[in-house]
């Protein structure tokens, strides 16, 4: 299957793949105990250039949506930042610039007191000096504005630096940075005086292939003769021709071809293997069978990196067959979710009362950027013109448009020029926009048998609340079957979901602050 096609799929929910649960038992490699490692706080550890987006984005119409509230504490917010600037490293300065900017905390002090609580999954003991890094590594890592690992950082990439490499699957939530974690993993193990592939990492979607090419080449900055290629849909190559990029990032189908098809990569040289969102590549068929493919090319003894923020138990099951003694770093159910996301329940009739509901959001509370979760492209391409029709400046995301109008809509979006994006499941996993505050769930994500799709959802609503930062999310229910799947969504994660009354603005305002 074509990676686009996927797309199609998923956003549609006509096919019962996404939802389809493992069914073959492909066991590659011997299935091995898993080691036992604790992880600090409180997980539970067992053991080039990227393609040019040159697509038309949708055209986008109306005005930006009503803000009229004062976001608390931003003025205050300021003054202490100028204070703190006095004292800061240029790297703490600029982390704390975009933290402010995003208004992800308040004061450089918000960051630090989360880093050092040992029940947030930002919590960090190590520094980055501590955990090795190549001089030119750790350098590009400040510059990011990165000032300290993460508890999934801290935690995974000793195991994952330490010779001889071992394999892992691991679980953190949603925006606590595992891009970071294997990127780190991958540029560390590169030789970049060898003119070959050393390094693989996969993703489900184009436009995640290109963020962590982004991220990766961002952190590669002095890694001046490094190497980074996409094979993504677009990407040409011809039969014969080697490549010599050291890492290539892509989507499974794309890279399948040229691993198999056009024979541009030699496979027995790769050392790092790595499915990003791997939960959905091992339990949607068709990225299942293409990634098992592309693994029977590598050596036994290439490194598998598998990372995700959620793993049904079967999909566990399967990670831990086919990855030869993987140490596995997982989270406790009630772990998953995670606090800084406030979620809440509206009750609506039908379509046009979510769609009231949603005006009188956007009337009464200051969103910064939010996305809308829609089932059918049908849904979205509905609501997209009534917002438009009211004055909203909105974006529409769903499978039908190019990967290149995607990418293009996804960067418009980054970049602030819309503040609504309304999409489908197509978008429900890695995007990282900081400035997403608001998460809408205009329909609730259900599987193929109807049935809540508590992983879905958690990565719907973790495309807000990134690193730290405060989010909000609203799932709209519109009768009894709906209130069910909710109430299993409530009692899957074990944590309330409110009901809010969307004809009450001051009930709306007070959940703004
Ligand atoms: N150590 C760090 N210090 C500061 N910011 C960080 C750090 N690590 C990652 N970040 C930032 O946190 C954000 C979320 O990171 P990332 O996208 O890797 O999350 P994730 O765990 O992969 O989430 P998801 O499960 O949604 O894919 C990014 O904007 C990234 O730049």
């Amino acid at each position: 299957m074509a990676d686009d096609d996927w797309a199609a799929l998923v956003d549609q929910q006509e096919s019962n793949q996404l939802s389809s649960r493992v069914e073959k038992n492909l066991t590659i490699g011997a299935t091995a105990a898993t080691k036992q490692v604790p992880l600090p706080g409180s997980a539970s550890v067992a053991t080039g250039h990227a393609p040019a987006v040159t697509g038309q984005a949708p055209a986008v119409t109306g005005q930006a949506p009503v803000a009229t509230n004062h976001v608390p504490g931003a003025g205050d917010a300021n003054g202490e930042a100028e204070q703190d600037e006095k004292e800061l490293s240029a790297a703490e300065q600029s982390l704390l610039r975009k933290k402010l900017s995003n208004q992800l905390v308040a004061t450089k002090a918000d960051l630090e007191i989360l880093q050092k609580d040992p029940n947030s999954p930002l919590y960090s003991v190590k520094s980055f000096e501590a955990l090795n890094l190549k001089p030119e590594l750790l350098k590009g890592v400040y510059e990011m504005g990165f000032n300290s690992p993460s508890k999934i950082q801290e935690t995974a990439l000793p195991t994952l630096l330490a010779d001889p490499p071992m394999n892992m699957i691991a679980q953190s939530q949603s925006g606590t940075g595992k891009t970071a974690a294997f990127v780190l993993t991958m540029l560390s193990r590169v030789d970049t005086s060898k003119p070959y592939t050393q390094c693989i990492c996969l993703s489900p979607t184009f436009e995640l292939a290109l963020q962590t090419g982004k991220v990766t080449e961002q952190m590669a900055k002095h890694m001046t003769s490094l190497k980074v290629c996409y094979a993504v849909r677009g990407e040409r190559v011809s039969r014969g021709q080697k490549i010599d990029s050291h890492i290539i990032i892509g989507t499974p189908g794309t890279l399948l071809d040229w691993c198999i098809k056009f024979k541009v990569i030699d496979m027995k040289r790769v050392d790092v293997f790595v499915l990003d969102e791997a939960d959905v590549m091992i339990a949607t068929q068709g990225h299942q069978d293409q990634s098992i493919r592309i693994q029977k090319t590598l050596r036994k003894d290439c490194q598998m990196l598998l990372f995700s923020a959620t793993y049904e138990q079967d999909v566990m099951q399967f990670a831990k067959a086919v990855v030869p003694n993987p140490v596995i770093i997982s989270l406790r159910r009630e772990e998953e979710s995670l606090s800084n996301i406030k979620q809440y329940y509206i009750n609506c009739k039908d379509k046009e009362a979510k769609f009231q509901a949603l005006s009188n959001i956007y009337g009464a509370i200051t969103v910064g950027q939010s996305m809308i979760f829609c089932h059918t492209r049908r849904t979205a391409a509905w609501l997209c013109e009534k917002m438009i029709a009211e004055g909203h400046a909105v974006a529409l995301l769903s499978g039908e448009l190019t990967v290149e109008q995607r990418a293009a809509v996804i960067e418009r979006f980054r970049d602030g020029k819309e503040k609504v994006l309304i999409t489908t499941n197509l978008s429900a996993r890695g995007i990282d926009i900081e400035q997403v505050t608001v998460v809408v769930n205009f329909d609730l994500p259900v599987n193929t048998q109807h049935q809540a799709d508590c992983e879905t959802y958690l990565h719907r609503i973790g495309r807000t609340g990134r690193f730290g930062k405060n989010g909000i999310a609203l799932n709209f229910v519109d009768g009894h079957r709906s209130m069910q799947i909710l109430k299993c969504i409530e009692s899957h994660f074990n944590r309330a979901i409110n009901k809010l009354d969307a004809e009450d603005f001051d009930e709306i305002e007070k959940i703004g602050q």
